[in-house]
């Protein structure tokens, strides 16, 4: 039923004047307090005559009849690029249509996620892994891990940041000849030229967000926790200057997303992370990532997979000719071997 008759329907039954057997026909589903209201409800459900009870709950059920209208009405945003964002049923089908092509062609290939702190490195690295059957590891939990279950900001303040970059290198070197992972990297491993040499073994996807998005994200986990952030926050005095711990952190990832930009280009594959509609503040919601993520990488593979089949689309000149190819003893050969045979049939060599 499209959302404007259900809307009609809805402001005849709010209608006060009608009688319960006129409301009654009225209401032909039944809205049971378990079952959620759907449109199908509202559609499949056999004509049934409302009790008086319910006949005193027209406000109520008007409102639920009122909510799905609304929703119809207003719940899709206009225009939005990638509309199945916005129905989870069609949503998990594609994400299941696309996992299907990708893992019959990734063939174990590790997917490397690089991206500024907040952009979701861990959180959709985790779903991926999930969902291709793939191992996870995060750089910076392994090497917490590695630390006694030291923080970051702890191995940053104690031992330095040249020192914590080491231990990003190695980890990453030592997980890039394994297959079937998913790798969170920490937002500075793309600085080092050395790390992309292994990275590049297998996809590097960058996961692109604005600042704004970015800072509240971080802020709202804390900013102790990252410490290139928390240095910032300390040196404008806990951000008492300007515009506060968003302000602070804002500038600081503005800054440093300004100097690793030409790094993050290098990704084979990019990802934005804009949300639409009820989403445009906070970022376009982890299962919709994690299937922009799937679908970009899956273009990749099957280019790749298109070029390959190109560059094995090659005819031999004479070809033809190779069928009636065979094979014959050299002359030399022949010669020898028939010497040989004559040597034998002429019995042993006298003696002396
Ligand atoms: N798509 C998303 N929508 C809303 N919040 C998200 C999304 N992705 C990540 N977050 C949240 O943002 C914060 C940073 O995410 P995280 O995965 O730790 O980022 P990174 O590993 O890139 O630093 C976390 O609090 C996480 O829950
Ligand atoms: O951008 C960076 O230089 C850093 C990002 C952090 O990881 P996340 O990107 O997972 O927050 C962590 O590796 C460290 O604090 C340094």
């Amino acid at each position: 039923m499209a959302s404007s008759q259900l809307l009609q329907r809805h402001k005849s039954l709010a209608s006060p004047a009608r009688s319960p057997q006129a409301h009654a026909a009225l209401l032909r589903p039944v809205v049971s307090r378990h079952a959620p209201f759907t449109a199908a409800t509202w559609n499949n459900a056999p004509a049934t005559r409302i009790s008086d009870r319910l006949w005193g709950r027209r406000a109520e059920l008007s409102r639920l009849v009122l909510v799905r209208a609304e929703q119809l009405d207003d719940g899709r945003t206009p225009g939005h690029p990638y509309p199945w964002e916005e129905d989870f049923d069609l949503l998990s089908d594609k994400v299941k249509e696309v996992t299907d092509e990708l893992t019959k062609d990734l063939r174990g290939c590790n997917i490397w996620l690089i991206g500024m702190m907040g952009s979701g490195k861990s959180t959709v690295g985790k779903m991926l892994s999930n969902t291709l059957k793939y191992a996870f590891f995060d750089t910076d939990s392994v090497i917490e891990l590695a630390h006694d279950k030291k923080p970051v900001s702890q191995i940053f303040a104690e031992e330095g940041q040249e020192y914590f970059r080491n231990c990003e290198s190695q980890i990453i070197k030592e997980l890039s000849p394994y297959r079937n992972l998913v790798i969170a990297t920490g937002g500075g491993a793309v600085l080092r030229p050395e790390n992309w040499g292994y990275m590049h073994l297998g996809i590097v996807c960058w996961l692109n967000g604005d600042v704004d998005l970015l800072a509240r994200r971080v802020v709202r986990d804390g900013l102790e926790k990252r410490p290139l952030l928390a240095a910032a926050s300390a040196a404008d005095g806990g951000g008492a200057e300007g515009g506060g711990a968003l302000g602070v952190a804002r500038d600081k990832l503005a800054a440093l997303q300004e100097q690793r930009r030409r790094y993050y280009e290098n990704a084979d594959v990019v990802v934005t992370l804009e949300g639409y509609g009820k989403d445009a503040e906070a970022g376009a919601p982890t299962a919709a990532v994690m299937y922009r993520l799937l679908s970009a990488i899956n273009e990749k593979v099957q280019a790749k997979k298109r070029e390959q089949a190109q560059r094995m689309n090659f005819t031999i000149e004479g070809a033809e000719q190779l069928k009636n190819m065979r094979t014959m003893e050299s002359p030399a050969a022949a010669a020898a071997a028939a010497a040989a045979a004559q040597g034998e049939g002429e019995g042993p060599a006298p003696t002396a």
